[in-house]
């Protein structure tokens, strides 16, 4: 038995037993026990199965993922999403989910060819889709973002998009676009943001963000110049913060916090913190 979360072994659909996951658009099904359930009971329950796919291996144990068309009635059972398991509770149960979201949001969506219009059909041990008529192969979608804390001494840049919690502030983002270097979509994510400019950039680790499909690379900067102009509609307020005044930040597990708290334990002389995966 191989201990933790793997996720690369495609499972067959006929084979009895094992644990199930069940998703609809209301998040994953739960009960006391969590989110896991033994998979010929959840079967039996009356949910509407779009689809079922095998997603990996929990300390040696098959797990599945049955995607709904509809929320349904279990007793002892409520629903949660995918938000609620990351922000709380067990995180290698919630790598179980992210990953059982992200596979099925991509099945769903790659259910018809995007060249030619045919249905198209998994390929046999391989997470893709492929078109029979016109050989197009579709892959699980993950979308490169960058992430960045700009930092001026004692000072960090922080900003509010009208999408956050009330009051917190977080660090710079965005999806990277074709044609940019993983520097390059950093620098016009800051200028584009908040109109500042930045330099000595350094790469701080990554982190899978299944909301949908986003891989967090995490930067560290320096403030290189410019006065903070926050970008109409999408930066609420952009401020420089002394580390010893901070406002409410993201979520303890969110790599928009790891950079922060690493800043700020070098800065400090504390402890470094761990990067959640
Ligand atoms: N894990 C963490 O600590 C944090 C993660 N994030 C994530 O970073 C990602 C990027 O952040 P944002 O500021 O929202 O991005 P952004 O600054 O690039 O702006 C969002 C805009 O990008 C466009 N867009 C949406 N999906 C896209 C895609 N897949 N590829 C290219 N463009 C796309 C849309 O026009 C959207 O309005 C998001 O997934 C967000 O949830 C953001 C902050 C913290
Ligand atoms: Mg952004
Ligand atoms: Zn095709």
């Amino acid at each position: 038995m191989t201990p933790g979360w793997i996720t690369t072994t495609l499972l067959d659909n006929d084979t009895p037993g094992g644990w199930a996951v069940a998703r609809s658009r209301d998040g994953f099904l739960h009960d006391t026990n969590g989110p896991l359930f033994p998979r010929e009971w959840l079967k039996r329950q009356d949910l509407s199965v779009f689809a079922e796919h095998g997603i990996g291996h929990l300390d040696g144990e098959p797990v599945y993922l049955l995607e709904l068309n509809a929320s349904a009635q279990v007793p002892g059972c409520s629903w949660q999403g995918l938000r609620g398991f990351m922000l709380q509770g067990d995180h290698t149960l919630y790598k179980v989910l992210g990953y059982a979201a992200q596979i099925g949001t991509w099945a769903r969506e790659h259910r018809f060819c995007g060249s030619c219009g045919q249905a198209m059909v998994q390929v046999p041990r391989e997470r893709a889709m492929h078109c029979q008529a016109c050989d197009l192969r579709s892959y699980p979608r993950i979308s490169p973002s960058m992430i960045v804390l700009v930092t001026r001494g004692d000072e960090i840049l922080l900003a509010r998009s009208p999408r956050f919690v009330t009051g917190v502030y977080s660090t710079l983002a965005g999806f990277a676009e074709p044609g940019e270097s993983a520097e390059d979509c950093l620098i016009r994510e800051v200028r584009e943001e908040v109109q500042v400019e930045v330099k000595n950039i350094q790469y701080m680790g990554s982190q899978c963000w299944p909301f949908p499909h986003s891989m967090m690379l995490g930067f560290h900067a320096e403030y290189a110049g410019g006065d903070i102009v926050p970008q109409a509609d999408e930066i609420e307020d952009a401020q420089w913060f002394n580390i010893h005044d901070l406002p409410p930040l993201p979520a303890s597990r969110s790599i928009a916090r790891y950079l922060i708290d690493l800043y700020l334990a070098r800065r400090l002389g504390h402890a470094e913190p761990v990067l959640p995966g």
